[in-house]
């Protein structure tokens, strides 16, 4: 469950007092924390294959759980060389410090001094860092980074702030970060992912209702783990039933300019599973649609000049014989009307790409949250900007950002990047903790839309008790980039084309 949760600085801070007035002495708590460290490092760098290891020491607890690694690995053997820029240490940082001068391992103010190391822990700063690196400490990271050695930062890449993931002046570029206790909003910040390396969390058991003390229950910003989509996903279907208890689609793109989108979103939705899927399309479109989908209902629409949906014909227009409407891809700015009909149906609906666009030009974001059912917004960072220009990613702050756009639009928005974040109206954030950039490649973007579509309308339709709309669409953004990273596991990042990527979304979960 703690898994699952993803805290600010100050969450950590305030979960790490209450442990300690309840009684846990700081100097365990640390040795719990960084002999996990130290133990973890023996395993990735053992004995056998490094020798020499470079510690860099900083003045807070981040520097005292270093020089406790450190020790441990001075102990096992390894030659150990401690890199310690300030003098002025925090007390208990001092006191490992003094010991393991006792023990005689190497202190150096300078950083060269480390140059002949295999190995480097970097200990600087942790989650108390938020001022930037300048003069003596931006040179050594400086330096550090030059030697393109492997490096191991402990809780956060020295230089990274905790909870926008920027970059404070100059950061460490880790080769792993482990990150310590709960998992902190940097992990899931684009502009981070550069610095962190391999990332894993190591648990040195914090009891749950200390953390349920600090922050709501559930938690305000949670990750979507392999567990928790196996609880949605695959669908499990009743012994009987039929094509309309499975979920009814209506998606509504294209034009004769983005026929290819079409297909794809078609082909997203087709891998959901959804019971019966309708696609309305310009006219013209109809017969590639209907080669490639003979399982789709394909409902071809009168036409402008220049190929858009000039109007949607009865079949279509009737909303209430669909779960959901999913609407955008490829239609034009040409559209609108048919993007106000579709804001204007009951069920719920998923609007991306033009969708978004002429939402933008409506500027009738802020009446999404009166419509009497879910509105799912997908944007990628231009979308977003252009339907949100008053929303500044301040600091580069992703996660921030997508909550302030869900909370003022009333919709469930899904801001698409290496760590897509999904918002919903409430302030809840789910976040996708790993995906490809094989996924960086025109068209993945709608085989996403019909995903989303055909899932959710699946559960519409449902009687699963797994109703949250937010976690549903997180989900499918999940699944999306399992997708990618099968296919790019398969046949590489380059032979992850969006055609391929909707025919691995079966092979997630075989
Ligand atoms: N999360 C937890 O419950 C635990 C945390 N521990 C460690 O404690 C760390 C947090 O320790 P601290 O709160 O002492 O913070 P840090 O060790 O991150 O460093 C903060 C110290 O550095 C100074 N500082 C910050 N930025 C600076 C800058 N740019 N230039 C110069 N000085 C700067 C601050 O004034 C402060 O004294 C965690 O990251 C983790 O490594 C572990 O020891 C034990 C368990
Ligand atoms: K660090």
């Amino acid at each position: 469950m703690l898994e699952q949760i993803i805290v600010s600085a100050e969450q950590m801070r305030q979960i790490e007092e209450q442990i300690f007035s309840a009684g846990m002495p700081v100097a365990a708590l640390m040795e719990k924390a960084a002999g996990l460290c130290a133990s973890r490092v023996q395993s990735l760098y053992p004995l056998s294959e490094i020798k020499k290891v470079g510690i860099l020491v900083g003045p807070g607890h981040n520097g005292g759980d270093a020089l406790v690694v450190a020790r441990e690995l001075h102990l096992a053997g390894y030659q150990v060389k401690i890199c310690r820029p300030l003098s002025k240490l925090k007390d208990l940082t001092n006191t490992h410090a003094n010991y393991a001068a006792s023990l005689k391992i190497p202190f150096f103010e300078e950083i060269e001094t480390l140059e002949d190391c295999e190995l480097i822990i970097d200990g600087l700063f942790g989650f108390g860092n938020e001022r930037s690196l300048e003069g003596k400490l931006a040179a050594i990271v400086n330096q550090l980074n030059s030697w393109s050695k492997s490096v191991v930062s402990i809780d956060l890449p020295s230089g990274i702030h905790t909870d926008t993931g920027k970059v404070l002046g100059t950061a460490v570029v880790a080769s792993h970060t482990f990150c310590l206790g709960l998992w902190k909003r940097a992990f899931f910040q684009d502009q981070a992912l550069a610095y962190l390396g391999k990332v894993e969390r190591l648990d040195f058991g914090i009891p749950p209702h200390i953390v349920w003390q600090v922050i709501p229950q559930p938690a305000p910003v949670q990750q979507i783990t392999k567990t928790l989509a196996q609880k949605l996903l695959p669908i499990p279907r009743p012994q009987v039933t039929h094509k309309y208890k499975q979920g009814h689609l209506l998606l509504i793109c294209g034009s004769h300019r983005y026929a290819g989108g079409t297909l794809l979103t078609a082909l997203g939705a087709r891998s959901s599973g959804v019971g019966m899927l309708s696609i309305a399309v310009p006219e013209s479109l109809k017969p590639i649609l209907v080669s490639h989908l003979p399982d789709a209902l394909t409902i071809g629409c009168p036409e402008t000049e220049s190929g858009a949906i000039a109007s949607l014909p009865d079949l279509a227009q009737d909303f209430s014989n669909y779960d959901l409407i999913a609407c955008g891809p490829g239609l034009t700015s040409e559209a609108k009307p048919i993007v106000e009909a579709v804001l204007k149906a009951e069920c719920p609906i998923v609007l991306d790409a033009d969708g978004l666009n002429i939402l933008a030009q409506l500027g009738t974001l802020s009446s999404l949250g009166k419509r009497k059912a879910t509105t799912v917004l997908t944007p990628h960072l231009g979308e977003f900007k252009r339907l949100f220009p008053d929303i500044e990613l301040t600091d580069g702050d992703r996660i921030t950002a997508v909550q302030t756009a869900a909370q003022q639009s009333g919709a469930i928005v899904l801001l698409k990047g290496a760590r897509t974040a999904i918002a919903n109206p409430n302030g809840s954030v789910w976040l996708i903790p790993e995906s490809t950039p094989a996924l960086a490649r025109g068209g993945s973007g709608d085989v996403l839309t019909g995903l989303i579509g055909g899932l959710m309308a699946q559960i519409e339709a449902g009687e699963s008790e797994f109703k949250e709309e937010v976690s549903i669409v997180a989900t499918a953004a999940w699944w999306h980039a399992q997708a990618g990273i099968l296919a790019a596991k398969q046949r590489t990042e380059l032979g992850v084309d969006a055609h391929t990527l909707s025919q691995y979304l079966i092979s997630v979960w075989q």
